[in-house]
């Protein structure tokens, strides 16, 4: 785990603050790819939507890579952007690429650190090293590292390229889907870090009971809604699935998150169990990436790096949630 400063890496676990809380970093590369290459909300123009112009790279570990990768997938992205997967292990370099379980390799430029793509794009960068990010293979440059906006992205920019109708962030939904995004961010997809990276009692304590209490709210929202905001599924249930799918096995244990598993709420153990056999999902869930990585690469949360041989969980057994009514993905057009 480290950074890079002015282009060069150093090894450096996350420093939290004074009183012993995580802080994020915030994404720094943000432009968007468009249809025509016109400029995205942020950053700058210039990345028009092409087929096999672009790159992704992602951790199958990551809530956040997950999230691109799910909607690359159900937005019919796979021939139009290729994926390369780094190794499941973060340790003194950050990301590295080996070919083991189910890893890829760097398939561009072969390169063995994460850090030498961020360098690629700009050679004195200063800042972590993350995951996801969407490479343009013309200009050799990062279009973005922010997940959420990669997301959108995808929802949207080669729909005249695909075909694909699908729209997990549909206008009338936009005021519903950003205020469930705005409270579950926070609270439980970075709640959980916040919980498992705290140095101090009280921050972890904070997170823990964000993090419930969070959880509890959702709970009886989707006892009333078949998903997050009513009767279609969108982009606030892929990105609350990615956390969720990790929890039982990752973040109880491992972050402490250990007041209820998901498998204890009826609602969103059913809820989960709908996406996970959603056509495309469980492929984009690795189990052996999750629980290896979180384990094996914290060393100040567990230094011995043993992973847990546990849950038993099986998301395939039949869920309850037609007893809601829903309509799937909203259609554009
Ligand atoms: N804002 C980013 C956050 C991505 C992120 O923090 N990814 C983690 C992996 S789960 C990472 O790469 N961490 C490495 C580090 O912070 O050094 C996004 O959502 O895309």
């Amino acid at each position: 785990m480290g950074l890079l400063v002015d282009g060069h890496w150093q090894d450096k676990w996350y420093e939290s603050s004074k009183d012993g809380a995580f802080q994020r970093e915030q994404a720094k590369r943000r432009n968007w790819v468009t249809a025509n290459g016109e400029p995205g909300p942020s950053g700058e123009g210039g990345f028009a939507a092409e087929a096999g112009r672009y790159h992704l790279y992602v951790s199958l570990a990551c809530p956040w890579a997950h999230r691109t990768l799910i909607l690359r997938k159900l937005k019919g992205l796979e021939s139009l952007i290729d994926v390369s997967v780094v190794s499941w292990l973060m340790l003194e370099n950050g990301w590295t690429f080996d070919t083991a379980l189910g890893s890829t390799g760097d398939k561009l430029d072969g390169f063995e650190f994460m850090h030498q793509r961020y360098t690629a794009d700009t050679a004195d960068y200063t800042g972590r090293v993350t995951v996801p990010v969407l490479w343009d293979k013309k200009l050799k440059r990062i279009v973005s590292n922010e997940s959420a906006e990669i997301i959108r992205m995808f929802n949207s920019a080669f729909d005249g390229l695909t075909g694909n109708d699908l729209d997990f962030y549909p206008a009338p939904l936009r005021g519903e889907i950003d205020a469930l995004n705005e409270r579950i961010y926070p609270a439980v997809n970075n709640g959980v870090y916040r919980a498992g990276f705290a140095t101090s009692q009280q921050a972890y304590e904070e997170a823990f009971d964000e993090v419930f209490a969070e959880l509890d709210h959702l709970e009886r929202v989707l006892g009333a809604n078949r998903y997050l905001s009513g009767e279609y599924l969108t982009e606030a249930d892929i990105r609350l699935f990615t956390t969720m799918i990790r929890f039982d096995a990752v973040y109880h244990g491992h972050f402490k998150c250990n007041l209820r598993r998901i498998a204890d709420y009826p609602n969103l153990s059913n809820w989960l169990r709908e996406l996970y056999q959603w056509p495309g999902i469980a492929e984009t869930v690795d189990f052996q990436h999750i629980k290896n990585h979180y384990y094996g690469s914290h060393k100040t949360i567990n230094p011995t790096g043993v992973v847990p041989k546990g849950p038993e969980q099986d998301f395939n057994v039949v869920h309850d949630r037609a007893r809601l009514s829903g309509k799937g993905v909203w259609r554009k057009g």
